[in-house]
């Protein structure tokens, strides 16, 4: 089987690439896999700089084609935060509860026309000794005020997806991995490297 290595410790995201690659024959393997591989500093101001950091890094490391995934969760209230700082918001521990608890509170007393955000999501691809690649996907919502269902990861329960009247964290894998700001970056990857990633290729 064709193997493809993500450069991610989150495990939310890592299940997310495993069933969004096993429709194109790849096994993923995440940085779950390479313990000893050592963090990457997200020192970027944009999701595609952090996304670029990682996958360079980490395809120097290993001397293979590794994809990259920055992503977070823009809040126009909040003048764009947590952005690229959405996994450490609430801190150094990068505790989702936590990181939840503060965007609720800083939202506290806004009215849900008032709470639009997004999801960002940058892909990024370094093939050794060539160019690296980036996409980007977006997902468009509304901050609910409290939080709702049980799927996904990260910020999912405070997230209202309005095609779909649901939280983001009340649809299933197989839906969330066709609307998500993951799933459309993922979509313009496939189609600019469609001799790398084609289904049945
Ligand atoms: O689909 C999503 N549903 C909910 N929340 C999400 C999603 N996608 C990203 N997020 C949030 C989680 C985390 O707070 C931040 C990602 O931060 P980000 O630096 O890209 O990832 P990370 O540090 O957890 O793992 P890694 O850098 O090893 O890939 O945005
Ligand atoms: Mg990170």
């Amino acid at each position: 089987m064709k193997e493809i290595i993500i450069a991610t410790k989150n495990t939310g995201k890592a299940k997310e690439f495993v069933q969004m690659f096993a429709p194109l024959g790849y096994e993923v393997r995440t940085l779950i896999d390479f313990p000893d591989v050592p963090d990457v500093e997200e020192t970027g101001s944009t999701f595609e700089e952090n996304a670029l950091l990682k996958a360079e890094t980490i395809s120097k490391l290993l001397n293979r084609v590794v994809i990259s995934d920055d992503s977070g969760l823009v809040v126009d209230a909040l003048n764009g935060r947590p952005g690229v700082y959405s996994a450490r918001y609430a801190g150094e521990q990068k505790n989702d509860q936590d990181n939840m608890d503060k965007v609720l509170r800083e939202l506290e007393g806004i009215p849900s026309e008032e709470r639009t955000a997004r999801f960002c999501c940058a892909l990024a691809v370094a093939i050794p000794n060539e160019a690296s690649l980036t996409f980007t996907g977006t997902c468009e919502g509304v901050i609910l005020e409290e939080r709702r269902g049980e799927y996904g990861f990260g910020y999912d329960p405070i997230f209202y997806v309005v095609e779909e009247q649901k939280a983001m964290a009340e649809l299933p894998p197989e839906i969330k991995n066709k609307i998500s700001h993951r799933a459309n970056a993922l979509k313009k990857l496939k189609e600019q490297l469609p001799t790398v990633f084609k289904e049945g290729n």
